[in-house]
């Protein structure tokens, strides 16, 4: 477990991260969201002890970082896959690490194995592709065999089938009761690995809800409909109360959670329907609403008005 309790940093007149209280559990991945320059870096160094907070604590079951021995055998981090000596080989830099940290010599064989990098333990990491680097990073994050891991944007580098093997790798880590806390920009792909999120922007904290829970509450939801008796249709949706809007390729579209209503409305009619689907916007659009306003550096175009806007300027593609 790590437990944030009004952790901040200050840089001179920056608030990098601005009275954070959160707990990542066990058992969940949890995803790290906000956009750049939001302070998640800094709050994973925090945590790794590697910068001192302004104000607030932080610990690592129940302790403070520096007071942990052997922390790797605690915590293990992926920050920065570069801050590995290219001079030494894939092996002996876990070996080092290994060491310095009091884990057996045979955790360096098995992480490696673990990431795929065996075939290349013995040559030099200054030689390792983008992807084969944050393997190693990985590796080095698993050596000590902690409950608690943090990845600071893992799939980084990484190609599809790395990025599966992240996914894969990550879920059966928290599966196996860990705790596991990552952040990273690929949306599609948090959507795909987290089930917790704890969402920040300008170092303060904007959400901390489970995935579904956040997609819910940062988007909306319709009905997309098509029937060859639309008009008619349209006219026992206005009798039920129910507002359907012209959507595109003929169809109509229902604000809201209301496929089975519509459905039962439809039957009793004896209307054919041609589709019925409920639709939910993604985790990119749901950050993007909630995120609008704490961006560092906007482009010229903005996001979508924000959900409680979206009512009076909706009227259909
Ligand atoms: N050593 C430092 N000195 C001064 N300012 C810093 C330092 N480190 C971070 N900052 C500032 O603190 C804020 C948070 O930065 P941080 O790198 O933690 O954000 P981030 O969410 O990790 O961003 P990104 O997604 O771009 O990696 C930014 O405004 C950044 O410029």
């Amino acid at each position: 477990m790590i437990e944030l309790e009004g952790l901040t940093k200050r840089y001179g007149d920056t608030v990098a991260v601005d009275r954070l209280t959160f707990t990542v559990r066990p058992g969940v991945v949890t995803g790290f969201l906000g956009p750049n320059g939001a302070g998640k870096s800094t709050t994973m160094r925090m945590i790794l002890g590697l910068d001192h907070p302004t104000a607030g604590d932080v610990r690592i079951d129940g302790r403070h970082y520096d007071r942990l021995k052997d922390p790797l055998t605690y915590i293990g981090a992926l920050l920065d896959a570069k801050a590995v000596h290219g001079g030494r080989s894939a092996y002996n830099h876990l070996l080092c690490l290994a060491q310095s940290n009091g884990i057996p010599e045979r955790r360096v064989a098995e992480v490696l194995d673990t990431v795929g990098l065996t075939s290349v333990a013995r040559k030099k990491a200054k030689g390792f592709s983008l992807g084969m680097g944050q393997r190693l990073g990985i590796a080095g994050a698993l050596l000590g065999d902690p409950r608690i891991l943090m990845f600071d944007e893992p799939v980084n580098g990484l190609d599809p089938e790395g990025i599966h093997w992240i996914r894969t790798l990550m879920k059966s880590l928290a599966a196996q009761g860990r705790t596991v806390f990552v952040s990273s920009h690929l949306m599609s792909e948090m959507a795909l690995t987290a089930e917790h999120l704890v969402v920040i922007g300008q170092g303060r904290l904007l959400a901390d809800t489970s995935m579904a829970d956040f997609i819910r509450q940062n988007s909306r939801s319709y009905v997309r409909i098509r029937s060859p008796q639309r008009e008619r249709l349209l006219d026992v949706l206005h009798e039920a109360g129910i507002t359907a809007v012209q959507a595109g390729g003929g169809a109509l579209e229902v604000e809201g959670d209301k496929a089975e209503r519509i459905g039962e409305l439809a039957a009793r009619s004896g209307f054919v329907l041609h589709e019925l689907s409920p639709r939910q916007a993604s985790l990119e659009e749901a950050f993007m609403r909630l995120t609008a306003d704490a961006v560092e550096y906007h482009a010229h175009s903005r996001p979508d008005p924000a959900p409680q806007d979206w009512g009076a300027g909706w009227k259909g593609a």
